[in-house]
């Protein structure tokens, strides 16, 4: 079984994700932390994301991390994925406000999307894909698929209690990033919508799962 959870910054993915995957005692797979990883990668080696060949030359970093036997990996756990390059963890460096602010310039670049969507497809189902376009794109035969959303304000208020910046400029960055992500953000046509600002998060878990056969 695939199900997907697609939805706007901050809307809650992640966390309601590993709720429904540790109901169902599947794996989640964060797609957003292999493009904040990549763009970790493209920072530490001073690529300028908004150039022309900057797709190309990223995809080459990554591919040949790769050939050297250090590939960028995903690990799907379920309480929280992480990201590891050959024995470095490098989670803890990848939702910083700088990530945050680069990775949007990232992920509009189409060898970056066909590096990332390669990763995930390579991946044996059962399990629960969570990001953007999972539902959409990346596994339109998925058996069950959600959009989270919620308002700009919400969305910063929480981002707030989890990292102390002003709510003001969370807000403000939160919907920057709703624009230059919309283009890879619009929802599954057969995609379940819930408001996550609606309820508490064990409620918006039990709403998913209740759309879920038993
Ligand atoms: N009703 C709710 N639904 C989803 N998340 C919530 C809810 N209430 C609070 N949160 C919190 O919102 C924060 C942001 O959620 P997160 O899963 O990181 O979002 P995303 O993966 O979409 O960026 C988390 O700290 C989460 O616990
Ligand atoms: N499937 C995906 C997942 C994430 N992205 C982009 C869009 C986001 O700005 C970044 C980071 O996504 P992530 O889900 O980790 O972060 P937020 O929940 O948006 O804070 O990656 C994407 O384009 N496609």
């Amino acid at each position: 079984m695939i199900v997907t959870i697609d939805g706007v910054a901050a809307s809650g993915k992640s966390s309601v994700a590993s709720g429904v995957a540790r109901a169902l005692n599947i794996p989640y797979l964060s797609s957003g932390l292999l493009y904040r990883a990549a763009t970790w990668a493209a920072l530490e080696h001073g690529l300028t994301l908004d150039t022309p060949q900057a797709g190309r030359t990223l995809a080459q970093l990554l591919t040949g991390w790769e050939e050297r036997g250090q590939p960028l990996r995903l690990r799907p756990l379920t309480e929280g994925n992480q990201v590891w390059q050959a024995e470095r963890d490098l989670t803890e460096h990848l939702h910083t406000a700088r990530i945050d602010a680069q990775v949007s310039a990232a992920a509009v670049l189409p060898e970056l999307r066909d590096w990332v969507n390669a990763q995930l497809q390579g991946l044996t189902p059962p399990f629960l894909a969570e990001g953007r376009d999972m539902g959409s794109t990346v596994f339109p035969q998925a058996e069950r698929k959600f959009y989270l959303y919620a308002t700009p304000r919400v969305r910063a208020e929480r981002r707030v209690l989890e990292r102390h910046q002003d709510l003001e400029s969370v807000e403000a960055a939160l919907k920057l990033r709703d624009e230059r992500d919309a283009r890879q953000s619009a929802p599954a046509l057969d995609a379940v919508h819930i408001d996550t600002g609606s309820g508490t998060l064990p409620e918006i878990i039990a709403q998913v799962m209740s759309h879920l056969p038993a």
